[in-house]
């Protein structure tokens, strides 16, 4: 059966914050991405998960990303993906969003490999992008242990990873094909589409009704990829903080859309805090 995500979502999953809080109460977040050529996606990303209200954000990217990242976003703390220090970053963090930009070099490998032997069951890894062409090639680069596993591909890297081509990606040969992946039925997808469909741990099938064509531009994935990391951070890693994010990003997109002929993936995670603000507290 195949469940339409409504508005609804939004008031059931984002909460009215409470006075005695601190930024540690709103996860924390790592993105890794950003190689010389795709330093825009990962900064994107990272647009999203502040907007979206995580707590703490860091971001592993190439050094060449760093003066831009802290130029357009002062909130993200930053380090050399290169770093030896960059296992022990992953070990303090709540949810990691791998691969916007991260390209698929022999290192963009290691670092998929490394998340791997570290990541452990207390953790949500957001798995998009380039990380997920590097896991089409090899499945044994799935981080099994984490504690959720979220993969976000678009219908080609979909294709990818589950060998089944874009017309027959129907939701019975992707469920199936999302079986073949999973060791521990931990693996939440999120195929993204003009109607995007999320498949959750229990094969349960979500549909987004929103979204325009005016969101069709580079990089709002990675926009979408981020927010689903802050959303999984602040509000618990359940499918329900999937869908709310999903459909407020397309929410975003509708409103953006009615007066713009392009919807620029920026702008979604400039709008994003005020919208969340008009659903927090209905519940
Ligand atoms: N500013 C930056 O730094 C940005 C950096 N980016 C980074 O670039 C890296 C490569 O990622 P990518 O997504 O651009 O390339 P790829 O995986 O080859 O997919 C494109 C191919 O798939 C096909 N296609 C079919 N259906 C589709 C669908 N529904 N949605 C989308 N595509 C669909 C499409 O077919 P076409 O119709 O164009 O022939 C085309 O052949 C990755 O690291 C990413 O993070 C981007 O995020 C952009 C902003
Ligand atoms: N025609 C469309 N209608 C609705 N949503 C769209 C449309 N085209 C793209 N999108 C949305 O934009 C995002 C594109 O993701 P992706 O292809 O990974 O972009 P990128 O990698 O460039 O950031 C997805 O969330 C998708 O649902
Ligand atoms: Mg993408």
């Amino acid at each position: 059966m195949m469940v339409e995500i409504t508005e609804d979502i939004l008031t059931k999953v984002i909460k009215e914050r409470k006075s005695a809080t601190h930024k540690g109460n709103y996860g924390r977040i790592l993105l890794i991405g950003g190689s010389e050529n795709y330093g825009g996606a990962i900064i994107m990303s990272t647009e999203g998960a502040i907007a979206a209200g995580s707590g703490l954000v860091a971001v592993a990217t190439h050094s060449m990303n760093l003066t831009a990242l802290h130029a357009r976003d002062p909130e993200a703390m930053y380090i050399d993906w290169r770093d030896h220090s960059l296992p022990n970053l992953v070990k303090n963090m709540d949810v990691i969003v791998c691969g916007p930009g991260l390209g698929t070099s022999a290192f963009a490998t290691k670092v998929l490999v490394m998340l791997k032997d570290i990541i452990s069951k207390k953790q949500t890894i957001v798995l998009d992008a380039s990380a997920l062409d590097l896991i089409a090639k090899d499945h044994e680069l799935l981080p099994f242990n984490a504690g959720h596993i979220v993969l976000t591909p678009h219908q080609m890297e979909w294709q990818r990873l589950s060998q089944i081509r874009i017309p027959f990606q129907t939701d019975s040969a992707n469920k199936t094909a999302l079986n073949k992946l999973e060791a521990e039925g931990n693996i939440m997808l999120v195929l993204k589409s003009n109607h995007t469909h999320v498949y959750d741990e229990k094969g349960q099938v979500f549909i987004n009704p929103i979204g325009n064509p005016g969101m069709a531009t580079g990089g709002m994935g990675d926009t979408l990829a981020g927010i689903i990391g802050g959303f999984v951070a602040q509000f618990g890693p359940k499918i329900d903080s999937i869908l709310a994010a999903v459909y407020i990003h397309s929410l975003a997109g509708d409103i953006l859309y009615k007066s713009n002929y392009v919807v620029r993936p920026t702008v979604i995670s400039k709008i994003l805090p005020r919208l969340m603000k008009k659903y927090s507290g209905l519940n």
